[in-house]
């Protein structure tokens, strides 16, 4: 499904040129893939590369065989990419209600909005008229951004440490989430994420340091080297 070959992007920093990704090469067609990896290693860069938020100074994307690199987001949003960002973004003036509509890019009955709303952990009745606005808390914004991106049933969808700012309690149900997803999905979930149960649940580790491929593999193969490095994966009872 999706394709990319020897990705490099590199940016001006202070005139001077930073390679932060070098030479990526790797393939997604797996329901459920994460990737991991070092502070500062380049996840969060390489996942806005596919979204279409950067564009690479190198490479190639290729998505169901289609070269994609030089789409705009919106484009690719078209062809079934969506990115989940790592912060939520405030929709000020729009409802729980309008934002899933809009995402799912049809009017949605009550029921189905309900349905969507409850699978994320959040009580409907209390949320669909609700503002999409800072009254809501990081976990709330998170969970309903996670309810637009099941609404929209792309067939690629990017999430970006889904885990940063949410509660313990939360994170079970979050978990629960993917789990339901992964087994559901007509096609791929690429999630970046530093947290052990959410590896647990993966088809495929990619592991990124330093701007490159460090490993790919299945979580038997990679789960016990990252479990010997705990700044790179934590547990459960490390703050999400
Ligand atoms: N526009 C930019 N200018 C300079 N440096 C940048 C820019 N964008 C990213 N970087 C640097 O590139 C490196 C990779 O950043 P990125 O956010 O992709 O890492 P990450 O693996 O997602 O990290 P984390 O796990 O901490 O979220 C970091 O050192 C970051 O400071």
């Amino acid at each position: 499904m999706l394709e990319l070959k020897n990705i490099s992007y590199e940016v001006d920093d202070d005139n001077d040129n930073k390679e932060i990704l070098k030479n990526v090469n790797l393939t997604i067609d797996e329901h459920f893939v994460a990737i991991t990896g070092p502070n500062g290693g380049g996840k969060s860069t390489l996942a806005r590369i596919i979204a279409g938020i950067h564009t690479p100074t190198s490479g190639q994307i290729l998505f169901n065989g289609e070269d994609i690199t030089d789409l705009s987001i919106t484009e690719r949003a078209k062809r079934g990419i969506s990115f989940a960002f790592q912060q939520p973004v405030h929709f000020k003036g729009l409802t729980v209600k309008d934002l899933v509509n809009i995402a799912a890019g049809k009017p949605m009955s009550v029921s189905d909005i309900c349905d969507i709303l409850s699978e994320v952990g959040l009580c409907a009745r209390e949320y669909i008229d609700r503002e999409v606005n800072s009254s809501l808390s990081g976990g709330e914004l998170k969970r309903i951004e996670i309810a637009t991106i099941l609404a929209r049933g792309t067939q690629l969808s990017i999430f970006d440490e889904p885990e940063a700012g949410i509660d313990l309690w939360s994170f079970n149900s979050l978990i629960k989430v993917f789990e339901k997803m992964r087994d559901e999905i007509n096609g791929s979930i690429l999630i970046i994420s530093h947290q052990e149960r959410i590896l647990n649940i993966a088809d495929k580790i990619i592991v990124i340091a330093n701007g490159s491929v460090d490993s790919i593999g299945s979580k038997e193969e990679i789960m016990p080297r990252l479990m010997n490095q705990p700044s790179t994966c934590k547990t459960l009872t490390d703050k999400a």
